[in-house]
């Protein structure tokens, strides 16, 4: 196991920012780590990479405690913070080799930089001061920092907030390579962020886990009562018809001839409606049954329900 945690509270005076949380990152595994603002991603973040104690419970990274040895901890893990903060007035590699000091890399620092700088393409930028540099540019500068001392373990904390669509890609697509190769803990509020690029999500909400799965997972088990079905016929029949086709709970007009149907899982909703359809000669154009988003389960997840 890369990462582990098991129990782990933190207090912000009364407040309880992490309240037992017990999550696992399995090694090779990409993993999102999602919540609204304020739900206790960073704090987590900041006691893997032991920046800050815990009030209770255990935190283990490549099965060393935290706690106990957390400058082994750092050897081994590549994190990049929320704000990303560098030093303005340096130049990229200066920054890179300040870095690499700390690591105490010695000599072989050079190339890894330069063979950095390319993969995290910020060669045409490479000869700028931080402070001139764009927040994509600087969120790759973020990256490359993580990963100079070659780490097994990466923790990202939103690495691809502030930055524009073409630069959210690009940054995507460098973590899903690198990836590849390495255990990775990353935070975002982006759902297709995790779609595209995790293993596995664990949702955590006002200190707590909420869900801990493979996207799969968590849609079946959360949408998995119910099933949608759009359906498209070559006219419009009346609701009143489709609400007794047996399963159907309830009828939902979209544009055009197309309907929305909603059921309970343990009826095949399908096979009746296309029963129904022969039998008072409807023409079904299409149908297909909806799977609900990654971001209304969130919002499922995460919202207090209304009384
Ligand atoms: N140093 C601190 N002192 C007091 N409260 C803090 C401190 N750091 C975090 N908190 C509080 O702990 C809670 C969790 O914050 P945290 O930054 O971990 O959330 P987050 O999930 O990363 O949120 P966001 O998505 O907005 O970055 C928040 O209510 C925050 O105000």
């Amino acid at each position: 196991m890369s990462i582990k945690t098991q129990n782990l509270t933190k207090l912000f005076g009364a407040q309880k920012a992490l309240d037992n949380v017990t999550f696992e990152v399995k090694t090779g595994e990409v993993v999102g780590f999602l919540g609204p603002n304020g739900a206790g991603k960073s704090t987590a973040m900041k006691i893997l990479t032991g920046l800050i104690p815990q009030t209770e419970g255990d935190a283990w990274v490549n099965d060393v405690n935290v706690r106990e040895d957390s400058m082994a901890v750092r050897k081994t893990t590549g994190y990049l913070p929320e704000n990303n903060p560098q030093y303005d007035d340096m130049y990229v590699k200066e920054y890179l080799n300040f870095v690499a000091g700390l690591y105490k890399m010695g000599k072989s620092k050079n190339e890894r930089i330069a063979s950095l700088i390319d993969q995290v393409g910020l060669t045409p930028e490479q000869h700028k001061k931080i402070g001139e540099l764009s927040k994509g540019y600087r969120q790759r500068v973020g990256l490359a920092q993580a990963l100079l001392h070659d780490p097994s373990v990466l923790i990202l904390d939103e690495p691809t907030s502030g930055l524009d669509p073409n630069q959210i890609i690009e940054i995507r697509n460098l973590i899903s390579s690198v990836g590849k190769a390495k255990t990775v803990l990353l935070s975002t509020h982006i759902m297709q962020e995790v779609e595209a690029i995790c293993d596995r999500i664990v949702i955590i909400n006002k200190g707590q886990i909420v869900a801990d799965d493979t996207t799969a997972n968590v849609k079946k088990k959360i949408g998995g009562e119910q099933q949608v079905i759009l359906v498209e016929f070559n006219s419009s029949p009346e609701i009143k018809r489709l609400e007794k086709i047996e399963g159907v709970e309830r009828v939902v007009k979209k544009e055009g001839h197309l309907y929305e149907l909603t059921g309970a899982r343990n009826v095949d909703i399908r096979t009746n409606l296309f029963n129904m359809a022969v039998k008072e000669k409807l023409t079904v154009l299409s149908m297909q049954e909806k799977s609900q988003t990654l971001e209304q389960i969130f919002q499922e997840l995460t919202t207090p329900k209304q009384l």
